[in-house]
């Protein structure tokens, strides 16, 4: 049975993404983001199951790094979880003084927080689980977890559906070595990673690429690039799919102006359906490299 390295330990919401979007596999737990990108670079398991963005708190930047940088992964598949927390503690704990999380959960229920536990330290963990862990070995009172942490660990549940944000969503990757990519359904994301010079307009021109080719921009994040302080990466997901004609040219065009990674073409979890600008189409595609050919040809004019 094929391995799928998860961001755990067990009990994250990255678990609950990885059964989503690997039914049936083998699921391995992984300390951390690097170390579930690792496993599949180094053919330890097939695939793995990350965070990348989350509706409040921005860019997984761990993510976002690890895609950057070593060897090439691609995403093939992506799940939206909704986000709410479950607050877990020791049945023998009465004053909380800590409550550890990972900091995108901390940052979603800051003000829950402020309201209900407004002396407890707030403590950093390398992810909800691993907060779990940590209030069971005795480290901290309490961990914002997931949901299903609290099946998971013999802890106490001290509340559910915790969020300041009522709505708040995570977008998970499943990423994989190049290979095929999965078949275009018309509601697809593709994902890069540029780096331009350092020079006026060099952003803007990567954007008209897209925009003249009628593509429509879903998230754009700039991180460092460490070690060359003041340069860039820039992460670009947009509508569409490798495999159709305006995405295929816009990404020839980014080739030529700096250096691209491809990130991968996948079904969007939430179904949303490309806007094709006017004159995009794949038929509008083949009638002018046709009309180019038999120019070339001598044939027309
Ligand atoms: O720590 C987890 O459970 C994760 O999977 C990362 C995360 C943290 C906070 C919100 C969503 C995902």
């Amino acid at each position: 049975m094929s391995r799928i390295a998860y961001f755990g330990p067990a009990g994250t919401f990255t678990e609950q993404a990885a059964r989503r979007l690997a039914a049936g596999r083998e699921l391995v737990p992984m300390e951390t983001i690097p170390a579930a990108l690792t496993a599949v670079r180094k053919g330890e398991a097939e695939m793995a199951c990350v965070p990348v963005e989350n509706s409040v708190e921005g860019p997984v930047t761990a993510t976002l790094d690890g895609l950057a940088e070593d060897s090439p992964l691609v995403a093939v598949a992506e799940a939206l979880l909704p986000v709410h927390f479950t607050v877990l503690t020791r049945p023998d704990v009465d004053t909380i003084r800590t409550v550890a999380s990972h900091p995108h959960a901390l940052a979603q229920v800051r003000n829950w927080l402020e309201r209900n536990l407004p002396e407890a330290t707030a403590v950093a963990a390398s992810s909800t689980a691993a907060a779990a862990v940590a209030v069971c070995d005795g480290e901290y009172d309490a961990a914002v977890t997931a949901p299903v942490a609290a099946q998971t660990y013999p802890l106490r549940v001290l509340a559910e559906g915790v969020a300041d944000v009522p709505d708040a969503r995570t977008r998970f990757l499943l990423l994989s070595p190049p290979g095929p990519q999965p078949e275009p359904t018309g509601a697809d994301r593709t994902s890069i990673v540029a780096s331009t010079a350092n020079r006026t307009g060099a952003l803007a021109e990567l954007l008209t690429e897209l925009a003249s080719r009628g593509i429509n921009l879903t998230r754009l994040d700039a991180r460092p690039i460490k070690g060359n302080f003041g340069f860039y990466r820039f992460f670009l997901d947009f509508e569409g799919h490798v495999a159709e004609a305006r995405v295929g040219d816009a990404l020839a065009a980014l080739k030529r102006r700096c250096d691209v990674r491809f990130l991968g073409s996948h079904p969007r979890a939430d179904g949303v359906r490309a806007t094709v600008g006017a004159t995009a189409t794949d038929s509008d595609f083949a009638d002018a490299t046709r009309w180019v050919q038999a120019v070339r040809n001598g044939e027309q004019a």
